[in-house]
């Protein structure tokens, strides 16, 4: 009798969890929902979800589901998303309604991503709050500063560095671009370049404690809720962050006490800690917005930068007229960002680069703060909108051939992409790729001007070409489509060779770069002198 009982038992528990089941699958996946893939309770769509390259499966799901709407709906574990294919939708969605769908995605397995408790640590990712808002005001101040100022020489400057590098290390290239650029922004930040190992494997600590691809508890996030002291990620993260922040910090004091005896030279934390009127809350605040400035201008222009020498070791006939057009507008000189508007063939291949392989493929999600209803649907609130850019670069009626690296679409009449006149288009500037709205990316100039600079002076010194396997004498592969899942992504390391133009262009190279050099430790020491003249101002 006993025994009955508890089968009778099991089965009406068994019972009851089928019809509980099947009530919310039903529910979930009603007919007259926003079309998406097939939800089931409590996980909705992870089971089938790759951590690598989501973003393929999300554009495999989009022309599957997103139809003639432009958007389709998905679920993971209890997060509504809506994938959003068409750039119109987007433009509706998070310009035209920024108001209320600008704010972000928590971060599980950073503290306090969103800045919610004040942490006020990482301006992209904060919440549409106080702090995002005036620490975006700073940075958008700093860096329109810098782009007027031509970044006070230092691109300039550090592609110099670079080209003489890769004379004299060439199959270190992929440290020394990563390194060109995270010198460029500890330059701007802290006036210190010795400063970008250190601020590269930080910018990269970031980036992967972030992305959905980092960290297992970004997407089992209930493992986060671990007590700490079994929680081998909180513990981890601890460690990660406070290096992060002391380190941010100590940047701000080593500037702070150069100020004072007069040793610290113009950067964007002496900009700031001379500045009577500022909203930042203090120096914590301050070596938190600095800090993360450096950081981000690291892993985003690494991407188009690595994606750069695979488009032109792939397609020699566009390196031939990006040289030819670099030769006779420059006379032999290396491209500066005057000569940005004579430099059409130029910009359009590395707009290309960047239509033909997007760094940040998914795109950045947005978290609706309202209930809406939009085209007939409901849409509640915490909803997360994704601008899928993989989508919107691979439409075909906008990008006919997507696949193709054709940089023709933006120089010629004929292609819907075309745009005159052509001394100011294609530009970057403005591409579905920087995000939108609101949120939209604060470093675009920086980037073309940066990849301007950078691919400027390679296509003036060297060919880039395929590397030669040393016993059968074939091409070792250069893969397009091989690549880190990160939220930024960049290619996987590869091999190829830069081969310098001529015996003339290697020289010149090397002597450009000795004679910055020499100027800039020769401006260090000058400023130095000065400012410490005996009865000087800063004579201690
Ligand atoms: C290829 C280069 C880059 C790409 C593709 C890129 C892309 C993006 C995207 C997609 C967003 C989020 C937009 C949204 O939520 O709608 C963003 C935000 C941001 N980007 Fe960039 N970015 C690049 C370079 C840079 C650089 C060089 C800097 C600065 C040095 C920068 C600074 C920022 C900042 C501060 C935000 C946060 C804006 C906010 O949340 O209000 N980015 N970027």
């Amino acid at each position: 009798m006993q025994s009955f009982t508890l089968v009778l038992f099991g089965v009406a528990v068994v019972s009851f969890a089928v019809i509980h089941f099947m009530k919310a699958y039903e529910e979930l996946n009603k007919p007259d929902k926003i079309p998406g893939p097939t939800l089931l309770p409590y996980l909705g769509r992870v089971h089938d979800l790759p951590i690598t390259f989501m973003w393929l499966k999300f554009k495999e799901w989009a022309d599957r589901y997103s139809g003639t709407n432009g958007f389709y709906q998905t679920d993971m574990l209890g997060t509504k998303f809506l994938v959003v294919t068409d750039e119109k939708v987007a433009e509706e969605l998070l310009v035209k309604r920024a108001k209320y769908n600008s704010d972000r995605p928590m971060v599980r397995s950073l503290f306090d991503s969103k800045s919610t408790y004040g942490s006020m640590e990482y301006l992209p990712l904060m919440g549409k709050n106080q702090y995002w808002a005036r620490q975006r005001r700073l940075t958008h101040a700093y860096l329109t500063g810098a782009s007027n100022a031509q970044y006070y020489g230092v691109m300039y400057h550090e592609a110099k560095r670079w080209l003489a590098r890769l004379i004299e290390k060439p199959d270190d290239f992929a440290f020394s671009l990563e390194d060109m650029a995270s010198k460029i922004m500890c330059q701007l930040t802290w006036d210190d370049p010795s400063l970008s190992e250190y601020c590269t494997a930080s910018a990269w600590g970031l980036l992967t404690q972030m992305s959905p691809a980092g960290p297992i508890t970004n997407v089992l996030t209930p493992l986060w809720h671990l007590p700490f002291a079994i929680n081998p990620w909180k513990i981890a993260e601890r460690k990660r962050h406070d290096e992060q922040q002391a380190w941010w910090m100590e940047r701000l004091l080593t500037v702070q006490r150069k100020m004072k005896t007069g040793q610290q030279r113009p950067c964007f934390t002496r900009q700031f800690l001379e500045e009577k009127k500022t909203s930042i809350s203090g120096d914590y605040e301050a070596s938190c917005v600095l800090g993360m400035l450096a950081l981000v201008g690291i892993f985003t222009i690494a991407g188009p930068l690595s994606y750069w020498l695979v488009s032109m070791v792939h397609h020699p006939e566009w390196q031939v007229k990006v040289q030819k057009e670099v030769d006779e507008v420059c006379k032999g000189r290396l491209p500066t960002l005057d000569d940005t508007p004579r430099l059409p063939t130029l910009r359009a291949c590395i707009k290309e680069t960047m239509r033909w392989k997007p760094n940040v493929p998914t795109g950045v999600a947005h978290e609706m703060e309202e209930d809406d209803v939009y085209r007939g649907y409901v849409l509640p609130k915490g909803t997360r909108i994704l601008p899928l850019d993989w989508a919107f670069l691979r439409n075909p009626e906008k990008y006919p051939e997507p696949e193709s690296f054709r940089p023709e679409r933006w120089l010629e009449p004929g292609w819907p992409t075309y745009q005159k006149p052509l001394s100011v288009y294609p530009t970057i500037k403005g591409m579905t790729s920087f995000g939108w709205g609101q949120r939209q990316c604060l470093g675009q100039s920086l980037t073309q001007d940066e990849l301007i600079v950078a691919c400027g002076a390679l296509s003036w010194c060297f060919n880039l070409k395929h590397k030669k396997d040393p016993v059968t004498g074939c091409d070792l592969p250069v893969p397009v489509d091989r690549s880190n899942s990160l939220l930024i992504i960049k290619p996987d390391p590869f091999q190829m060779v830069f081969e310098p133009r001529s015996q003339a262009r290697k020289e010149k190279a090397l002597r450009l770069w000795a004679e910055s050099d020499a100027n800039d430790s020769y401006e260090r020491g000058e400023f130095l002198r000065i400012r410490n003249l005996p009865g000087g101002m800063w004579e201690s």
